[in-house]
């Protein structure tokens, strides 16, 4: 499944009947795609009432309609400015065959399809939309919107200037772009993707699942000797924050690291008991056992760290070869053009972001932005929706949870990260993987009637449910 903006879905469609394919064929597998999901969604037969504008929108939800119908549901038809598509007629003429009705009694209805507006919806709502969309949020009905909830700009996910406030969303064929945003979530409600058989695309966000995530874990090797099965040096806290250190390190130790050795400002700091301490004064004037460092196999540089040792981790990581993981701290306004051609994941969160790369459009804007101007560099641009991509590959971890945004959080996560890098993923495998094993771990707590409400509940769930890769593979609801 992908996310594209309404240029690319366009296009995507375009292509599709330049191949033969029709608008309505397209608009009869949404109507039984959907009527699927709305089984499951709304289980008791019910009334259902669809309110239609006049163009393939409204086709969509009277095909839904249609579906509907035959499988028992009592349905009728709102259609206040008719239909002024070829396609909304013959799926209007579909129903009238089947007997549904016109209605304008709204009040009536358990469930609302909203078929008004879809991606030919441009500007600002006109008055008489603007008001019928009002009227039926004030119903306080149960709404599934069709593609899109009338009002929303799918792109930026802002409402113009109101919107169907939705219970579900049925989003076809692609997620919207606009669906990523903070703003969407209060109109949109769960968003739904109704799978109507597109091709892969060739632009746009590859929403990662729990299955390209099973297809990406290794097998696991029982000869491998402990180096082998991944070590990692972390830079990380500081007298100010000395709790970052601990977190990153728990995080890379429960995703099975066989060794971790730590840089530490004096010999007293409090690391876990199999994390190996390097003085930080021996590690700048390069003083540390050779034997030692041969066995790095990725560094970790920035959580807590405050801004110590500016010029000479600069120095570290122009020259260094092993693979990098550079997060909070490190990541200085100058730091790009540093890294640009080395094997590196850089973690920002949003303010981070912006802190290294100026640009002014929206964050996803800025994320691909970013991946076009320097393609060797991994970026995982931390938030809800985390995105996470590497030249034109280009990935959401669709999930928006607040049980992830506490203290430390982002800590962990790049300790997690800095493990699979230490094991040998790529850059990029190892920051989908971590990023998804980290955002999924809240729900799959709850499901076991837990929660997290602490970073330090992240590593001990890591290690409780089994480890990373029993995480995904037991992971079935994305
Ligand atoms: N294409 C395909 O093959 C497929 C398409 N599919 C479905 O079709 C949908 C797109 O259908 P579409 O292109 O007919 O546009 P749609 O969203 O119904 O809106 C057009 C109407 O909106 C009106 N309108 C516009 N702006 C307005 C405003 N500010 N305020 C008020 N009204 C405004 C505009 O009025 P007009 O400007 O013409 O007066 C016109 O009447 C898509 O989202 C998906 O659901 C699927 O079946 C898959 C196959
Ligand atoms: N609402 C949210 N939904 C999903 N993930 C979130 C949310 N808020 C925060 N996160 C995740 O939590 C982590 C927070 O990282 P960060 O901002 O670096 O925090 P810290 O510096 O305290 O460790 C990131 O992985 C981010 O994606
Ligand atoms: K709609």
């Amino acid at each position: 499944m992908f996310v594209l903006s309404s240029s690319d879905i366009r296009f995507e469609e375009e292509k599709l009947f330049s191949m033969g394919q029709t608008p309505l064929a397209l608009m009869s597998i949404v109507g039984a795609m959907s009527a699927l999901k709305f089984i499951e969604d709304f289980k008791n037969v019910c009334k259902v009432v669809a309110v239609c504008g006049k163009g393939n929108n409204a086709g969509d939800a009277l095909a839904l309609l249609y579906n509907l119908k035959l499988k028992g549901y009592d349905c009728s038809i709102y259609q206040p400015w008719g239909a002024a598509t070829e396609e909304c007629r013959v799926q209007r003429e579909l129903c009238r065959s089947l007997g549904i009705e016109e209605t304008s009694d709204l009040k009536s209805a358990d469930v609302i399809v909203e078929g008004l507006l879809g991606v030919g919806f441009y500007g600002n709502l006109r008055e008489e939309t603007l008001k019928l969309i009002r009227e039926i949020n004030n119903l306080n009905k149960p709404i599934v919107s069709m593609d899109i909830p009338a009002g929303l700009n799918s792109d930026t996910g802002e409402p113009q200037p109101d919107a169907i406030r939705a219970a579900y969303t049925y989003s076809i064929g692609f997620l919207k772009r606009g669906y990523l945003f903070r703003q969407s979530y209060e109109y949109t409600g769960k968003v739904i993707v109704i799978d109507i058989g597109f091709p892969p695309p060739e632009n746009g966000l590859k929403i990662f699942t729990s299955s390209d995530a099973k297809t990406l874990i290794k097998k696991k090797d029982d000869f491998s000797h402990k180096v082998e099965k991944g070590s990692l040096l972390v830079w990380a806290g500081s007298k100010q924050y000395p709790g970052a250190l601990r977190l990153c390190l728990e995080g890379a130790l429960n995703m099975g690291v066989g060794m971790s050795f730590s840089i530490v400002e004096d010999e007293f700091s409090i690391l876990p008991p199999e994390t190996i301490p390097i003085a930080e004064r021996d590690f700048i004037s390069n003083e540390i056992d050779e034997k030692i460092s041969k066995k790095f196999r990725a560094v970790l540089i920035g959580p807590g760290l405050t801004n110590k040792r500016e010029t000479f981790i600069k120095e570290f990581v122009s020259k260094t070869s092993l693979p990098l993981i550079l997060d909070a701290d490190a990541l200085f306004p100058d730091i790009v053009d540093l890294i640009k051609d080395k094997e590196v994941v850089i973690t920002p969160h949003e303010g981070e972001f912006r802190r290294i790369y100026k640009n002014d459009s929206d964050r996803v804007e800025r994320f691909e932005a970013f991946l076009e101007q320097f393609p060797n560099i991994t970026l995982v641009l931390k938030g809800p929706n985390t995105l996470v991509g590497k030249g034109s590959q280009k990935y959401v971890v669709p999930i928006a949870d607040c049980d992830l945004a506490v203290a430390g959080s982002g800590d962990v996560l790049s300790g997690m990260i800095g493990a699979l890098l230490s094991t040998g993923y790529d850059t990029l495998t190892a920051s989908l993987l971590a990023v998804f094993v980290h955002a999924i771990i809240p729900e799959i707590a709850r499901q076991k009637n837990m929660r997290v409400t602490r970073s330090s509940d992240l590593i001990k769930l890591l290690k409780a449910l089994g480890g990373f890769e029993n995480i995904i593979e037991s992971c079935d609801f994305i």
